[in-house]
């Protein structure tokens, strides 16, 4: 889809294509919580999430991260894409809190159409992607670092990772797990689902979840490593193994996406998951007083 209609697609609140641009460029003004580096050369770009305090994946910042997405894929010359954050201490918060809470259906939907969108490029992204996860990595952060085709974590026992949603009294949807019995099994995810665990490194390196941890002051130079081993492999064999190994599970939520944001709406909508909700806010805010 051309950048036009994803936009559209994504902002649905925007009447005419001229409100679209002046929204995601409003946006882009006020902040650019995606940083993207690119070495031509080496053809690697390197994404940096910048979306203080802790890189929440607001409607805003997923937004950013399709349109970068989508102009990365567009340009030939970049063949693989490492994600990070640009500040250690926190990859991603996850999902952003508050775009579930309190807000309207209207919102969760149009929120909701956004995460999908999102999971969607990255799962099926035809560049190498590399996750360089330098802090705390749950939930939401922990999906997108799964959809990469490889994970580097630091050597931080402070950092963790996993889909921690039950923790939150939420549910993870279907293609969260999905994602996540793809990348370590089915029943490793029987325990790590339920029990919403949350792995220091040592750990997720033995369940799977990972694939390399190293020193922290080594995590992006080992990233380098891993992309030019996956950079060796010829593009359309590599990418083609890609779709074929990724078509069944990205096929079962395109099969089913309105199904899904109508779900997600109910449920996130429902009073109990709403007070949930507010009291983890506010158990977040109480741990940092
Ligand atoms: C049928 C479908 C069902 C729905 C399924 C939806 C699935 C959800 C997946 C998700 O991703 S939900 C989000 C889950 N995320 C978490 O549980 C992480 C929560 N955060 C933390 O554990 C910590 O913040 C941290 C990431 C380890 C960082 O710790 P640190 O001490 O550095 O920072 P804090 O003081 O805790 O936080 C600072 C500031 O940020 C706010 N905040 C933290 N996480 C989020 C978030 N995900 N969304 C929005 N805001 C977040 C936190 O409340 C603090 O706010 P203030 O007190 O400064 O106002």
């Amino acid at each position: 889809m051309a950048l036009a209609s994803r936009a559209r697609a994504l902002l649905p609140g925007a009447r005419s294509w001229g409100a679209v641009l002046a929204r995601v460029t409003a946006q882009r003004a006020m902040s650019h919580r995606v940083v993207v580096e690119t070495d031509a050369a080496a053809g690697v770009a390197v994404m940096k999430f910048r979306n203080p305090p802790v890189n929440s994946l607001s409607l805003e910042m997923v937004t950013e991260l399709v349109i970068n997405l989508e102009k990365l894929e567009n340009d030939k010359t970049v063949r693989g894409l490492i994600f990070t954050s640009e500040s250690p201490g926190v990859f991603s918060s996850g999902l952003n809190l508050l775009d579930m809470y309190g807000r309207n259906p209207a919102h969760y939907a149009e929120y909701w159409k956004a995460v999908q969108e999102l999971w969607l490029r990255l799962y099926q992204c035809p560049m190498v992607t590399v996750a360089t996860i330098n802090g705390a990595c749950p939930a939401g952060g922990c999906l997108i670092s799964m959809t990469c085709d490889y994970r580097v974590m630091a050597d931080n026992p402070k950092y963790t990772i996993g889909l921690n949603e039950t923790q939150l009294g939420i549910v993870a949807p279907f293609w969260f797990k999905d994602t996540l019995v793809n990348t370590i099994g089915y029943r490793a995810s029987e325990i790590s689902l339920q029990l919403g665990l949350l792995y220091p490194p040592a750990e997720a390196l033995r369940v799977g979840i990972v694939d390399k941890v190293v020193p922290e002051d080594q995590v992006h130079s080992a990233a380098l490593a891993v992309m030019a081993q996956w950079l060796a492999i010829p593009d359309h064999a590599r990418q083609l193994t890609k779709a074929m190994l990724r078509k069944p599970t990205v096929d079962n939520l395109v099969r089913q996406r309105d199904a899904d944001i109508q779900q997600f709406v109910s449920f996130i909508s429902r009073d109990s998951i709403q007070k949930g909700l507010q009291m983890y806010l506010q158990m977040l805010k109480q741990k940092k007083a």
